[in-house]
């Protein structure tokens, strides 16, 4: 099998073709309600009280709009954003540059927070709560620590795995917020706007097939649209419909339930190689070639939602669902010949 196009998993890429339809402010921001609600009474509750708005913490699988989410906040607040990412904090002085130098009420927004050098985070902690920094100054018997104020801020946290995060860290941020899979109504709003700002034209039919197909994931949506773009324009058809949406995303190899060809690697080989399993996710990690990370906090998240997949005790197990998708049949169990040896253990 040729490598699947990196086209669906939704990673970041450094350019950031995601920029472009990036909504800006919360009236553009679609779905997600429950916590968009709350964030709306939140800013404006900051905004009367002449504060800074407390600590936020977002969490959810890549794609799902943290990052945009964390710079519609600080626009609606009205204040600066300085962001930044866990793994690029190197030492304790760094982040000390980062707090010392922010205005006011500004947001600092770090990416991937789970990723925090533990020396860095036991610096955070103060600044969470204290708003104070303390500093060692000078060396052996003449070190002293030194206490710095710092202007009230808002840190606003992004994961994409919160039982990464050390319990004194989750504890500092006063708004938790999980973001989920999009519904395809929803997303199918993502797609028309997107279409919109592209100036492509697309029925409502075409809209709802690439939402569809487009792994509960905003990113995803507006990768998928992109792409389609490309056939209809080569196909010269001035509008997207359904069918050149269906021939665009086949040719893609995105199928009808949105997976790509490495959601059907890691279901083909748990069928294949483990007879639907369990197996653990560092064996499927490794037939993959793929880090583990990558298989829990991308590909998994949405088989598990799809219901294809189940995460137990021993290892990953694939539902009906998955057999039937892939248009495979499950083993018989090896021992008890009835048909109620469904218990029988088949490890
Ligand atoms: N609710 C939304 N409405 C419209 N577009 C959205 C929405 N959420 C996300 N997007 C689109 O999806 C893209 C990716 O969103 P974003 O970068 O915020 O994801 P993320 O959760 O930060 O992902 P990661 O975990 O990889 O950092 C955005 O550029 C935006 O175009
Ligand atoms: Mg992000």
């Amino acid at each position: 099998m040729t490598d699947p196009i990196p086209l669906h998993t939704p990673d970041r890429q450094p350019e950031d073709p995601d920029a472009a339809l990036r909504p800006k402010s919360l009236d553009e921001f679609v779905g997600q309600a429950a916590a968009k609600g709350n964030l709306a009474v939140f800013i404006e509750a900051a905004k009367s009280r002449g504060e800074a708005m407390d600590h936020t913490l977002f969490f959810g699988p890549p794609g799902l709009g943290k990052t945009t989410l964390a710079q519609i906040i600080a626009k609606e607040l009205g204040v600066g954003f300085r962001a930044t990412s866990g793994p690029v904090i190197a030492k304790a002085g760094d982040l000390a540059a980062l707090l010392t130098n922010l205005e006011p009420h500004d947001v600092l927004f770090i990416d991937e927070i789970h990723r925090l050098n533990p020396v860095v985070e036991e610096v955070l902690y103060p600044a969470m709560e204290d708003r104070a920094l303390d500093i060692i100054i000078g060396e052996g018997p003449s070190a002293r620590s030194v206490r710095i104020d710092l202007p009230p801020f808002t840190l606003i946290g992004a994961t994409t795995r919160q039982g990464l995060l050390t319990t004194p860290l989750r504890d500092r941020f006063g708004i938790p917020v999980r973001l989920n899979f999009y519904t395809e109504e929803e997303l199918e709003k993502v797609v028309t706007r997107g279409a919109g700002l592209m100036a492509l034209e697309i029925n409502s039919a075409g809209a709802l097939e690439i939402a569809r197909r487009s792994r509960g994931t905003p990113r995803v949506a507006g990768r998928l649209l992109r792409r389609v773009r490309d056939f209809a324009e080569v196909a010269g058809s001035g509008t997207v419909d359904a069918r050149i949406a269906d021939e665009a995303l086949t040719r893609l190899e995105v199928d009808r339930l949105g997976l790509d060809a490495m959601d059907r690697r890691y279901l083909t080989m748990i069928a294949d190689i483990y007879k639907g399993g369990p197996v653990g996710v560092e064996t499927l990690a490794a037939g993959l070639a793929e880090p583990r990370d990558t298989v829990e906090e991308v590909v998994e998240p949405f088989l598990i939602q799809l219901g294809l997949v189940a995460r137990t005790a021993r290892g990953r197990c694939l539902n009906d669902r998955a057999w039937e998708h892939l248009e495979k049949t499950p083993p018989k169990p090896e021992s008890g010949s009835s048909q109620t040896g469904l218990f029988d253990g088949n490890p």
